[in-house]
């Protein structure tokens, strides 16, 4: 029998083999698309509207030629250096602007190809007038919305989960986000993925060779038991991965926070309180909204979706029938619902309180009332007591102190949306909530930040099953069920099959990135 060490080696090298053959590995290579297209492209890659400074791009083989038309730059440029031209129109030599130039020579570019940079005054006219004379140059064209980002991808500047950290980062409106999409985009997603990919693979290579050489005994029985183990120890990494609740997606979408409640307990009011502005309609008239009503929010660095609802009752009206089944739906899908309680409708006595709230909570919301799992509420239910202002101070202290006493009720915060009294102490305990709902974004393993990937994943995972259920019978199916394994982990990080994603991906591009 050979020594294991050499059995590994020739296993990497029939792999090698085997991979040149199937055409489902084949994709398993990284994408090698003509790094230089022939066309260069640019763009406006700072903001639009008038601003100090505006940024203009240039990337393809035309690039020197276009500084040498623009700037005057007739001798070797030195990269990354910013110089201040003249920029001239190519063909009549009017002096449009003098700005800063910067020329970067390919590879050692953020795409990979020869590229330069044009800083110029950001008025509207000087923009208008660069842009028309770079796209009166020969060979030179306005570029598509993230086609500098999908050329970088192209020379293998970026995987494709670092360019959707990358977009993600140009989306990012609040801290948690950019924290988040920024070590995405440094590759911390995709390291992890193409470990993931690198240990798969040498468990290919191991089942091949023993599919091989093992009648021949020339390789350890022992190597397909260190596969399985290698096997089941990427299982439990890969669904503690997808075990995340969602909080990487969430944070990246926003959490859905939705306030419910009876009629003209002030959810309206509160939704005007939380965004500061009279985005929905207040009145005395219980059922005055209908429509939900929805805006986004910053709460401590995380971004929040809030929706107001109509206020649930029976109602013969049908127009508000609608707005209540709305309501409850929108309550269904919510990963947080704020049930607002008109608090001048609490029992005097404060020890009846705990019993009253548990029982309006299975009126308001049966899906999350205490016989489908208190639990279950607490997590996902937070008590807004209302209009506080209009309770004598002695009985809402009273009040408090019983439902602290409470345990099995969802956390509940006395509020006045008219006096603001009471605001920072919601606002806290709703700060925690989003926080623990989106998880740290800089602690623990980067989180799966989208809906792509765990479906990727979760197909990934059922592959490996398919590795298991044919281990004894026929290692041939076992050894596809790896490979099947490997190719849905291809697909996330673009090794496999990127071209029908890329066109989604880049569709939420701006022009000029
Ligand atoms: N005193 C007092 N009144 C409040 C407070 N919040 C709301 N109100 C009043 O309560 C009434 C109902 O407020 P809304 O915000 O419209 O209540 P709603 O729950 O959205 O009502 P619907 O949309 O009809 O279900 C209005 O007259 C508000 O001015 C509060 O904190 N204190
Ligand atoms: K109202
Ligand atoms: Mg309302």
């Amino acid at each position: 029998m050979l020594p294991c060490t050499c059995g590994l080696w020739r296993s990497a090298f029939h792999t090698l083999k085997t991979f040149r053959a199937s055409p489902s590995a084949r994709g398993l290579c990284i994408p090698t698309r003509a790094v230089c297209d022939a066309e260069t492209i640019f763009a406006l890659s700072s903001g639009h509207g008038r601003c100090g400074v505006a940024v203009v791009r240039v990337s393809g083989p035309a690039s020197s030629m276009v500084l040498r038309n623009m700037a005057g730059l007739t001798q070797a440029l030195p990269p990354r250096t910013a110089l201040l031209r003249r920029i001239t129109d190519p063909q009549s030599k009017e002096l449009l602007d003098r700005g800063l130039v910067l020329w970067f020579k390919g590879p050692h570019s953020f795409t990979g190809e020869d590229s330069a940079e044009f800083h110029i005054h950001g008025g509207p006219a000087v923009i208008t007038a660069v842009l028309q004379a770079l796209g009166s140059l020969e060979g030179v064209r306005p570029a598509e919305a993230g086609e500098f980002t999908r050329r970088a991808f192209h020379a293998g500047k970026l995987g494709l989960t670092e360019v959707e950290g990358l977009g993600d980062l140009i989306h990012a409106e609040t801290e948690a986000q950019r924290r988040q999409a920024l070590r995405q985009m440094d590759g911390e997603l995709g390291r992890l993925y193409q470990d993931w990919s690198y240990r798969l693979k040498r468990c290919l290579a191991h089942v091949e060779a023993f599919i091989d050489f093992s009648e021949d005994e020339l390789i350890e029985d022992g190597v397909l038991n260190q596969v399985d183990s290698s096997v089941c120890q990427l299982e439990t990494e890969i669904e503690r991965h997808l075990k995340d609740e969602r909080r990487g997606e969430r944070l990246r979408t926003g959490v859905q926070v939705v306030i419910a409640g009876a009629t003209n307990a002030g959810k309206s009011s509160l939704l005007n309180t939380l965004c500061q502005r009279p985005a929905a309609i207040v009145s005395p008239i219980a059922g005055t909204t209908r429509d939900i009503v929805e805006t986004s929010l910053d709460i401590g660095g995380f971004p929040v979706l809030l929706s107001d609802t109509a206020g649930l009752r029976d109602s013969s009206d049908s127009v508000e029938r609608e707005g209540v089944r709305r309501a409850r739906q929108r309550v269904e899908q919510a990963d947080l619902t704020l049930v607002v309680v008109d608090s001048t409708q609490l029992p005097p006595d404060p020890q009846l309180v705990p019993a009253f709230l548990q029982e309006h909570l299975s009126t308001v919301l049966p899906s999350l009332s205490p016989e489908a799992g208190m639990k279950a509420a607490s997590d996902r239910v937070l008590l807004v007591l209302n209009k506080s202002d209009l309770v004598p101070e002695e009985q809402r202290e009273r009040t408090e102190g019983e439902l602290r006493e409470s345990p099995g009720l969802p956390p509940a915060c006395f509020l006045s949306c008219y006096t603001s009294t009471g605001l920072e102490d919601f606002l806290t305990v709703l700060q925690s909530r989003v926080k623990t709902l989106c998880g740290d974004p800089l602690s623990g393993a980067p989180s799966l930040t989208q809906a792509r990937h765990r479906a990727h994943l979760q197909q990934s995972v059922q592959a490996l099953n398919q590795y298991h259920q044919y281990r004894d019978q026929d290692l041939a199916l076992a050894a596809e069920g790896v490979r099947l394994a490997l190719t849905h982990l291809g697909r996330i990080t673009g090794r496999v099959g990127a071209e029908e994603i890329l066109d989604i991906i880049f569709r939420d591009f701006c022009i000029g990135k």
